[in-house]
């Protein structure tokens, strides 16, 4: 952005609302010069799939009750901004997370758009029933590869996790329901520390086995650098197809663009992301937010990569709520285009 001040000059810009629209065709012009150059013998996919997870991994973790009106909203907003894949809610016990406890009205409430799927979480049967019920049309189930995550997060190991995860898939199959899988702590656990990328692997092939159209591999609390992300690609890859794996990075320790950038390099075209920056496990202590879906939309672009988002509307769900939130954003650029 510093440099596309210097060519247009700061007086170049005057409300951000009015001028998003050129300031990100003009920023996105030059980033797209720069990369081109920049990435020549790198091989980026064309297109990348984000999946927006701001409504149930962004809010999950809120201490204060988020209005179902405002989820709604938010959900809605998003859809308008062009994400293709918006993570609704999650069918979890509330005693669990007090936050997910209006995880039907949310359902039933929001403005369904063509084309763009609401994936719901779905720990167990239970879960997976109720999601059923309220009309959910795609369930992702969450492991870890980590033994102490898993017990603080759903209250059982992981093989007993994946035995409660087959009962769900078995059920999916039966409506013909697809499911997303999750692996937790992939570049470290709050509990354990190191995690193995061979575990990683391990429980990415067991949830692809057991019939999970993509895996979703989180570094819950924001830990890993780019060489951690190689290293457990490397191992993951051996084991899952690059084609069904996702990456979703939280942002503690401001490295979850550089992971993202290494993990399209490996082949991967699947990203979580949070407006805002909202987010984190509330047993994962710790971990800050997700990675902001406005940053990786500004880098994607950047670097001529398709997204179908539109950014100026993205800015506006997060305006909206961080409005509703009384916070500040953590995207930097929300921060930034809001100066301008
Ligand atoms: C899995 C359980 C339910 C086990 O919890 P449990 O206490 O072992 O469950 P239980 O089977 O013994 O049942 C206890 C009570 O919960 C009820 N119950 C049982 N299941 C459900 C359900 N599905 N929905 C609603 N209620 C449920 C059940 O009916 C019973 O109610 P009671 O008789 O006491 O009134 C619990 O541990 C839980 O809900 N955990 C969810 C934790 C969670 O949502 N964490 C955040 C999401 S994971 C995450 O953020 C990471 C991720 C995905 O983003 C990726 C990354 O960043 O790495």
């Amino acid at each position: 952005m510093a440099a596309l001040m210097m060519r247009l000059g700061p007086g170049s810009f005057g409300s951000a609302r009015v001028h998003r629209p050129a300031l990100f065709s003009a920023a996105a012009a030059i980033l797209r010069s720069v990369s081109v150059s920049a990435t020549q013998s790198i091989s980026l996919p064309e297109m990348v799939k984000i999946v927006e997870v701001g409504p149930r991994d962004g809010l999950q973790n809120e201490k204060t009750v988020v209005p179902t009106e405002v989820k709604i909203c938010l959900i809605d907003m998003l859809s308008e901004a062009g994400l293709p894949v918006i993570e609704a809610t999650s069918f979890v016990s509330p005693k669990w997370v007090p936050q997910m406890a209006d995880q039907e009205e949310v359902m039933r409430g929001l403005h369904k758009k063509p084309g763009v799927n609401y994936p719901v979480l779905t720990p167990n049967l239970k879960g997976f029933q109720a999601a059923m019920k309220a009309g959910a049309k795609e369930v992702a189930i969450f492991g870890a590869a980590s033994e102490l995550f898993s017990k603080k997060n759903i209250n059982c190991s992981v093989d007993e996790s994946l035995v409660r995860f087959e009962e769900v898939m078995r059920a999916a199959n039966q409506e013909g329901v697809p499911v997303r899988g999750y692996v937790s702590c992939v570049l470290g656990c709050p509990y354990e520390g190191t995690v193995s990328p061979n575990k990683v692997a391990e429980v990415a092939k067991r949830l692809y086995s057991m019939g999970c159209y993509e895996i979703s591999l989180g570094d819950t609390i924001g830990v890993g650098t780019p060489g951690g992300m190689t290293e457990m690609l490397n191992a993951v890859k051996k084991e899952v197809p690059v084609e069904a794996l996702a990456v979703h990075c939280h942002d503690t320790y401001g490295q979850a663009l550089a992971n993202i950038l290494v993990a399209l390099q490996n082949g991967v075209s699947v990203v979580d992301s949070s407006v805002a920056g909202l987010g984190g496990c509330p047993y994962a202590q710790g971990a800050s937010g997700n990675v902001a879906t406005e940053d990786v939309v500004y880098m994607l672009h950047g670097l001529g990569i398709h997204t179908g988002v539109d950014l100026p509307k993205l800015l506006d769900a997060g305006s909206y709520i961080c409005h509703s939130l009384n916070r500040k954003t953590n995207s930097k650029v929300a921060q930034a285009s809001s100066k301008l």
